[in-house]
């Protein structure tokens, strides 16, 4: 890397899937090969948190998460811009100018064929290339066919989620789907039926949180892989009414509560179910137990 000049993509990037990821490795080759800072401009809130509040959008990823992933890639520099009202009305030469040219030193511009930008979205690439022509700097168009060719959306992937179908979100986001937050105390029943279970609190209300289910999932604490099952849901049997994400680790017997985790969620196993005992509540979980435990061996040995 780099001098002050700089080669920049723009977008939410909300879930950096594979379609992302393809765009953020040609910055990072194209930042390398011409001396240029690779930059990822994103924004947040997402526009439609500002614009459209109401519909209450939800993200595959916080912004911690996305800074986090987008970071991981290899990019040089990320600048998360905060959109607002007032952002949305800037007009597209003062955002080009400001922003691109003044902060970014932009040298070369990587975007999508169908960007827009500006106050109400007017301007596109035409108008960008026109703009790059003016301040000078180059723009580089990614064709609709490359973007058909990868054949994933964000809101593909929200809909997977939103449906449970948590192996066709992985597949896309090319990474397990992560929930990050706090272990915090439940109803204190989980011990009681051999079952553990640590509670996660997000304290992100648009985080999308996938279907109830039952899932086997993955985390890393202090250095080494836990895996567990768990259940997303609002425990029927036991009459709950709330929405919970709750974890049994598997192999583990430490306390957890004020820990900070990140749970990768890797696989479906059933969804929940509204079970007429607790005593059938703890069978169908030693059976989630067994499956999921089968699910780890295999795992580990596709992995040797
Ligand atoms: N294998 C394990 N998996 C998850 N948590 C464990 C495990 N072993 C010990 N713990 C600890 O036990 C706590 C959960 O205990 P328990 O489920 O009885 O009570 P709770 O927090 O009130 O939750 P619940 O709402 O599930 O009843 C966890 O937060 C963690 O600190
Ligand atoms: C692997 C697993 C599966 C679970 N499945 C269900 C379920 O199908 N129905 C339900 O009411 N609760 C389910 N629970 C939640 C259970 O009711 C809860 O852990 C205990 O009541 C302790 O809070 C599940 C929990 C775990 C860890």
């Amino acid at each position: 890397m780099a001098t002050g000049k700089s080669v920049v993509t723009i977008g939410t990037f909300d879930g950096v899937h594979i379609g992302h990821r393809k765009i953020l490795k040609r910055l990072i080759d194209y930042g390398g090969d011409n001396e240029l800072t690779s930059t990822v401009l994103t924004f947040f809130p997402h526009p439609r948190m500002v614009l459209q509040k109401e519909a209450g959008i939800k993200l595959i990823n916080t912004i911690e998460e996305r800074k986090q992933i987008l970071y991981n890639t290899g990019i040089d520099k990320l600048i998360v811009h905060p959109f607002t009202r007032e952002f949305s009305r800037l007009k597209a030469q003062e955002y080009i100018e400001e922003i691109l040219v003044k902060k970014l030193d932009v040298a070369h511009v990587i975007i999508g064929y169908d960007h827009r930008f500006g106050r109400n979205r007017t301007a596109d690439i035409t108008d960008l290339k026109k703009f790059g022509k003016q301040y000078g700097f180059s723009v580089e168009e990614i064709s609709k066919q490359d973007v058909e060719e990868v054949a994933v959306s964000s809101t593909k992937i929200r809909k997977a989620l939103n449906n449970g179908e948590i192996e066709k979100a992985n597949k896309y986001l090319s990474k397990p789907f992560i929930l990050t937050g706090t272990v915090i105390s439940g109803k204190g029943l989980g011990k009681g039926f051999g079952y553990p279970t640590a509670n996660l609190k997000i304290e992100e209300s648009y985080k999308i949180i996938p279907a109830n289910g039952v899932y086997v999932v993955k985390t890393n604490l202090d250095g080494k892989s836990l895996f567990g099952m768990m259940n997303i849901g609002t425990n029927p049997t036991v009459g709950g009414k709330e929405q919970t994400i709750e974890t049994y680790f598997l192999d583990f017997d430490q306390d957890l509560y004020g820990k900070k985790l990140q749970i990768e969620i890797l696989s479906h196993l059933r969804k929940e179910v509204n079970f007429d005992s607790t005593e059938k509540l703890v069978e169908a979980m030693q059976n989630d137990e067994k499956i999921a435990r089968q699910y780890i061996a295999k795992l580990s040995k596709d992995l040797h």
